[in-house]
């Protein structure tokens, strides 16, 4: 059996969480810590793999700490900076274990996953690319590190394929034209009623593409959570793994 903590366990996910490894028969629940809770209290003698989805103001201290005790831990808390996976990085090359694991991924859903997935092989083709996120209006931030991801993975490829800036003749904008991530135009919507949603758009002349991944209700993201729970559990992932395409044979 997989023993697994969850920190963040009074929250919109970390509860779902709390009940998909109650419902998993390879999984028993040991921890369930929120705000304020000690995490010296998670340790191996407790717990093989930690899930972490708080806020992004304090996973990292909570990563960090979670490493110096010697635990496993899958990430789904947003707000990842090149300057904090490196102190992630750092804290792993320190850690008690050689073979110490840290998963992070901006999404759990298959749907997301594979549109951020479909978008990286459709970015070369196309001259103009924009992101649209919609989330529900409880979410803290904006734009979702989904859709950080996939505009960062647009202009990978663009890159790659050698294109240039997308089009765009705008002279004056009061913000309407969204945050501008690696290039690529990316837009927040927040409205009651949404859950967690994605398009993107691709645009040449005279066609258009676009992908949209729709997550309804939070239970799209646990089989992507279990299935990283039990990846770190059974070994061979040391050091720091981003994304659960790493986990997918795409
Ligand atoms: N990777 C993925 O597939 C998904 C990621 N998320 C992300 O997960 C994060 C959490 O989202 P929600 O559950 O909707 O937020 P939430 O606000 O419902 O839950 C956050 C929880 O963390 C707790 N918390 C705050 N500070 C803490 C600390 N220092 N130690 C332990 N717990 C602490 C809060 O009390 C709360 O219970 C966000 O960054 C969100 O964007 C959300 C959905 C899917
Ligand atoms: O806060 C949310 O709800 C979500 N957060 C993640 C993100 O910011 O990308 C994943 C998903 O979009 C839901």
């Amino acid at each position: 059996m997989v023993r697994v903590s969850v920190i963040g366990a009074k929250g919109r996910m970390g509860s779902h969480v709390v009940d998909a490894v109650k419902g998993a028969d390879d999984m028993e629940l040991a921890l369930t810590l929120d705000a304020g809770d000690d995490l010296t209290a998670v340790s191996p003698a407790n717990t093989d793999v930690a899930v972490e989805f708080t806020v992004p103001s304090v996973s990292l201290d909570n990563v960090l700490a979670l490493i110096g005790q010697g635990v496993d831990v899958v990430v789904g808390t947003t707000g990842w900076t090149e300057e904090k996976l490196a102190k992630v990085r750092e804290a792993l090359s320190a850690a008690p274990h050689d073979d110490q694991a840290v998963f992070i991924a901006p999404n759990f859903a298959i749907s997301a996953v594979l549109a951020d997935h479909f978008a990286t092989v459709a970015a070369r083709y196309f001259e103009s690319a924009e992101v649209i996120e919609l989330h529900h209006p409880t979410k803290v931030d904006a734009p979702s590190g989904t859709a950080f991801h996939t505009a960062q993975g647009i202009a990978v490829a663009r890159r790659a394929a050698g294109l240039g800036p997308v089009p765009d003749a705008t002279e004056t904008d009061g913000g309407s034209r969204g945050q501008v991530v690696d290039g690529i135009h990316v837009h927040a919507v927040r409205l009651r009623g949404l859950n967690a949603h994605e398009e993107i758009l691709f645009g040449n002349a005279g066609e258009q593409l676009t992908i949209r991944a729709d997550s309804f209700d939070r239970t799209s993201f646990m089989p992507g959570v279990l299935l990283a729970v039990r990846k770190l559990a059974e070994g061979g992932h040391a050091g720091l793994t981003i994304g659960l395409d790493r986990f997918l044979d795409l």
